[in-house]
């Protein structure tokens, strides 16, 4: 029998969608987006108004789209090439394509088994569940319109997949050789993710994962996994052993709450003040260079670097890089022969490709996984 694994069949899937964050095409769009991205949030007030001032800053335009936009072009043409027919859709959680508009659109194509690839790849409440809350209210809105309802199921965490972590590596290797010669060889590694609350860390991931005083569950235990991972291929590359650590960025709700730490800006101070000659950024929380990374280390945390007289480079993100886009193809394989498996209809069930120490990532989301503050109707997951 031939191993089913290998071809190209998304069976039982009918379609992909891409779900991420959205963000402003123009000037107009700013403050709306905004208030979609914090409706009843909570976010202060004084954070919006800073927040903004990063948008207005690119014109407006936030460049998340534009690389959503090559990454569906980059996964379209990666599964041509492979024989691979699954269509590719694309939603929002926060702007136009709206996700309710696209799963309406699949629906009416005929769709009715969808696999949902999310841009972000760690156990969070923003980065997982969050997006199945966005599914569930999306489907409530199909099921008032007496449309019929396709069953959607998402993708396992990629962070340690091989087609994210090594685009990462050689955009690392790339930002070290930005660096001056004679700085290079005593470069210190930063790499940076979005900080969360600390409350939020503790309990992402399954309940077996979550911690307690802080020291941030599945969501931190990933990040260092793909930190080291990264670290030691560099080190492997360059033949230098690097001090490294995992810092963050974009911080935002009230100061009183604990969100994780330290500030990529106050690790660099603190770098400086310990002698360090230089600093590579490497922002392994994100996909793509959206304006987290253009603003809060392009452009605050270099200019603080610069005050600091501090050489710093950024490594890129994986963005549409093709070794992503078939990390997506080898995902969407996997999880349609392992509900072929589930279903009888295969002999056995596919390789589940990981590196690092944490292992592959559960399919379905288990109860109590990266739970909300407020409990909500969440798809794609036991609850
Ligand atoms: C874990 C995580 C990711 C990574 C995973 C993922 O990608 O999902 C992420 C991505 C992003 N976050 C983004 C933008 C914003 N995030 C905000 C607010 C928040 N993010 C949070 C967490 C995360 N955020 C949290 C805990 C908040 C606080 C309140 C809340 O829970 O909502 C706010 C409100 C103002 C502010 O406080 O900054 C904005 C504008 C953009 C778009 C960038 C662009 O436009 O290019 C992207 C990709
Ligand atoms: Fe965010």
């Amino acid at each position: 029998m031939p191993d089913q694994s290998v071809q190209p069949a998304p069976d039982p899937y009918d379609a992909l969608l891409l779900l991420s964050f959205g963000g402003p095409e123009g000037p107009d769009d700013v403050v709306p987006f905004l208030e979609n991205v914090t409706r009843g949030r909570g976010i202060p007030r004084e954070r919006l108004k800073e927040v903004g001032r990063h948008y207005f800053l690119f014109g407006g335009v936030s460049p998340i789209n534009a690389q959503n936009r090559e990454l569906l072009h980059a996964l379209r043409k990666d599964f041509t090439e492979h024989g691979l027919d699954l269509p590719v859709y694309w939603g929002n959680r926060n702007w136009a394509p709206y996700l309710t508009d696209t799963l309406r659109e699949m629906a009416a194509d005929g769709h009715r088994r969808i696999l949902v690839l999310a841009t972000s790849a760690y156990a969070s409440y923003s980065g997982c569940r969050q997006y199945r809350e966005n599914l569930a209210d999306a489907l409530a809105v199909l099921e008032g319109e007496g449309l019929p309802l396709p069953r959607v199921d998402k993708l396992r965490h990629y962070f340690n997949h091989p087609g994210f972590v090594r685009p990462m590596v050689d955009t690392t290797l790339a930002a070290l050789a930005e660096l001056p010669e004679d700085r290079r060889a005593g470069a210190h590694l930063a790499f940076t993710t979005h900080s969360i609350p600390t409350a939020a860390a503790d309990t992402s991931g399954p309940v077996e994962a979550h911690t307690e005083d802080g020291e941030g569950g599945a969501y931190v235990a990933q990040h260092l996994d793909v930190a080291r991972l990264i670290a030691d291929a560099v080190r492997a590359e360059t033949g230098v052993e690097r001090p490294w650590r995992l810092v963050y960025q974009s911080r935002s709700g009230a100061p009183h709450i604990p969100w994780l730490e330290p500030d990529i800006c106050d690790h660099l101070e603190e770098l400086h003040g310990q002698g360090a000659p230089a600093v590579v950024m490497v922002p392994i929380g994100f996909v793509s260079d959206h304006m987290e990374v253009k603003y809060d280390l392009d452009t605050e945390a270099t200019a603080k670097a610069a005050e600091l007289g501090l050489p710093v480079s950024r490594a890129s993100t994986v963005g549409a890089d093709p070794r992503f886009a078939a990390c997506v193809r080898e995902l969407v394989l996997e999880r349609a022969a392992t509900e072929r498996f589930a279903e009888g209809r295969a002999a056995a069930a596919p390789e589940r490709c990981a590196l690092g120490a944490l292992g592959p990532s559960h399919d379905v989301c288990p109860a109590g996984c990266c739970p909300a503050r407020s409990p909500r109707p969440a798809a794609a997951g036991t609850d």
